[in-house]
């Protein structure tokens, strides 16, 4: 047995001169004030035991992270019809590019970047009569066990005033007929599900159904297996952008990161990993987090290869 309370210390030791590397997300004001030299890590085993290091219970903004638990959610509902409008392929661009979405008519490359969550969110907001956001809130709550889990309505009121890119996919999608909401009704519920805030621990608490065949906490069953294995396919290739190759080849898991400096992986069957610093890579993806996933798998030899 690995002991993993003094394996993640170690890791920390292991990245501490990269804790402040990088830029917090400036394109949204709310994210731009957070304090770089921030760093946690926690992970969860699919017992639900956890062990953590750093600003492990410091809350930040999940951002893009919460495009995975919408996909599910989706996944979980209506099944399979969601493919029809967004593609499983990595776009090697930026996550808020535009250009793709012209050459492909209006269907997005993936799930994980800003088009094709929009499309995702759309698609929750039908199933859910409006309430899209909640959904997302409320399996956080239910998976993690914290019921003060709520989105931060100043970086939502930031990101809204910020979003003429996401607004721009948004009228293209809608142009091509590919969302069933109005484009104000898609950006909020966007924008209130990635303004959640989440520490590092209730993060991979809430993660565990991908480390699980797709069961929840309480051992019902969410997804299916295969379900399951498919998002976190698409995680590998598509969760961390025009980086994923990198991701891949670094880490070796199936990841999603954010612009709020935050990451999830996925270890399948056996544990999730959440780590978070504020300080972001070209590509918006956090350096110490990277790293430490980086060195916490070498570490361990967890691999999914
Ligand atoms: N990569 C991200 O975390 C991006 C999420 C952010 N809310 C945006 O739409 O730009």
């Amino acid at each position: 047995m690995i002991d993993l309370q003094n394996l993640l210390d170690d890791v920390v030791g292991d990245i501490r001169p990269l804790i402040g590397h990088g830029a917090a997300a400036d394109y949204i004001p709310g994210l731009a004030a957070v304090d770089t030299n921030q760093f946690g890590i926690a992970v969860a085993t699919r017992g639900g035991e956890v062990y953590a290091s750093g600003d492990a219970t410091v809350p930040f903004s999940i951002q893009s992270i919460s495009k995975v638990f919408a996909l599910a959610l989706v996944l979980a509902g209506n099944g399979d019809s969601i493919w029809k409008r967004v593609f499983r392929e990595p776009s090697g661009n930026p996550f808020n590019s535009l250009v793709q979405l012209e050459h492909e008519d209006g269907i997005p490359r993936n799930p994980f970047i800003n088009a094709g969550a929009l499309v995702v969110t759309d698609r929750l907001l039908t199933a859910t009569d409006g309430s899209a956001a909640e959904a997302v809130r409320r399996f956080m709550r239910d998976e993690s066990g914290n019921p003060g889990i709520e989105s931060d309505a100043e970086v939502a009121a930031s990101e809204a005033r910020n979003s003429h890119r996401n607004a721009s996919l948004a009228h293209f999608l809608a142009s091509y007929g590919n969302l069933e909401n109005s484009v104000d009704a898609v950006l909020d519920a966007y924008i209130a599900q990635c303004s959640i805030a989440m520490n590092c621990t209730d993060l991979a608490l809430a993660a565990r159904f991908l480390a699980s065949n797709g069961r929840k906490a309480d051992g019902t069953s969410f997804l299916s297996a295969s379900q399951t294995k498919r998002i976190n396919a698409v995680m590998l290739t598509c969760g961390t952008y025009d980086a994923a190759g990198e991701f891949a080849y670094r880490v070796g898991l199936p990841g999603k990161s954010g612009v709020g400096g935050g990451i999830i992986a996925v270890m399948p069957n056996n544990c999730t990993i959440c780590v978070w610093s504020p300080g972001l890579d070209r590509s918006g993806n956090s350096v110490a987090g990277v790293a430490a996933l980086d060195a916490l798998t070498m570490r361990t030899g967890w691999s999914i290869f």
